[in-house]
């Protein structure tokens, strides 16, 4: 199975970082992108084919990945447009909608819009994905096998709801890694060293999103059994909410999520 990736990013990284650990051939895989320093990462790093732009690279593979920018993406389609065959496509660009994306490619309608995020890098990603209706189930089936190479899936029905797995899911490693940040100036304040705050940390939030994925009770009940009556992590709390930790989080998933249908708007207007 031949996939091709438009774009060799971030994001792009870390599904082909997370594709080849999970045994994905690396001849497999080619690159197209105009940046020579994205080029020589992607081939150091995982041996992947790179090409400096569309035309070097393999016409109508099985699998086509748009992973550029959502404002690169018109140019940097428009030399594939008519050329793809039966390529399944495979956004990921945040915000942008299927049905301005067919029009771009030539009315090619084969389309999955994804949404991953990063940890994809550690085999530890989620994925939303919304299709088409010209996509059939095996088509469906491909996008989920190539996203559950690097973490779990989720499907989507309604495609407006994609700038909210966007702001929930796709930006959130961000928040977390804020979070991260948080807790470790914390213990630099604290006086302990940079590797104990790192430890210390990571730990507790790897440890904690564990305890919440296997437990089945809510959120809030785990908190509270970690908040003793009038012992430390209630002082903690008091003093986060009473500055809007909680409700800036909230208010933020909300931004991510307007900013993405504004973005859909400014790009194709569907
Ligand atoms: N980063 C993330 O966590 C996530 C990102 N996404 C989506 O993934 C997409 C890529 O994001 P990200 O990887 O962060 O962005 P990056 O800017 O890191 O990657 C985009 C790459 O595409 C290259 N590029 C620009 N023009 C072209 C072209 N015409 N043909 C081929 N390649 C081109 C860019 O080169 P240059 O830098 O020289 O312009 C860059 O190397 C976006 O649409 C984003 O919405 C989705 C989920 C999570
Ligand atoms: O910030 C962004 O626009 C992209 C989409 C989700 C994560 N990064």
């Amino acid at each position: 199975m031949k996939i091709l990736f438009l774009g060799g990013g971030n994001m792009a990284n870390a599904l082909i970082g997370g594709m080849v650990k999970q045994g994905f051939a690396a001849t497999d895989i080619h690159v197209i992108d105009p940046g020579s320093e994205a080029r020589q990462r992607l081939t150091e790093s995982y041996g992947v084919n790179c090409h400096a732009a569309a035309g070097d690279a393999p016409a109508a593979p099985d699998v086509l990945v748009l992973a550029v920018k959502p404002q690169q993406m018109r140019e940097a389609v428009a030399p594939l447009a008519g050329r793809l065959g039966d390529a399944l496509v495979v956004s990921i660009a945040a915000g942008l909608g299927m049905t301005a994306l067919a029009r771009w490619l030539g009315d090619h309608r084969r389309i999955v819009r994804c949404m991953p995020n990063t940890p994809a890098l550690v085999g530890a990603g989620i994925t939303g994905l919304c299709a088409l209706p010209e996509v059939d189930a095996a088509g469906r089936a491909l996008a989920d096998r190539v996203l559950r190479a690097v973490g779990s899936t989720v499907w989507i029905d309604d495609e407006a709801q994609m700038d909210g797995v966007t702001a929930l899911s796709g930006s959130g490693p961000a928040y977390v890694f804020l979070f991260i940040e948080a807790l470790q100036q914390a213990a630099d304040e604290l006086g302990f060293s940079a590797e104990q705050g790192r430890q210390l940390a990571i730990e507790t939030v790897r440890g904690a999103a564990a305890l919440a994925a296997a437990s089945n009770d809510p959120a809030a009940l785990l908190r509270e059994r970690v908040t003793s009556k009038g012992g430390t992590t209630e002082a903690a709390l008091q003093v986060m909410l009473a500055r809007g930790v909680k409700d800036g989080i909230v208010a933020g998933c909300l931004a991510a999520e307007a900013r993405g249908r504004e973005l859909g708007k400014q790009l194709g207007g569907d």
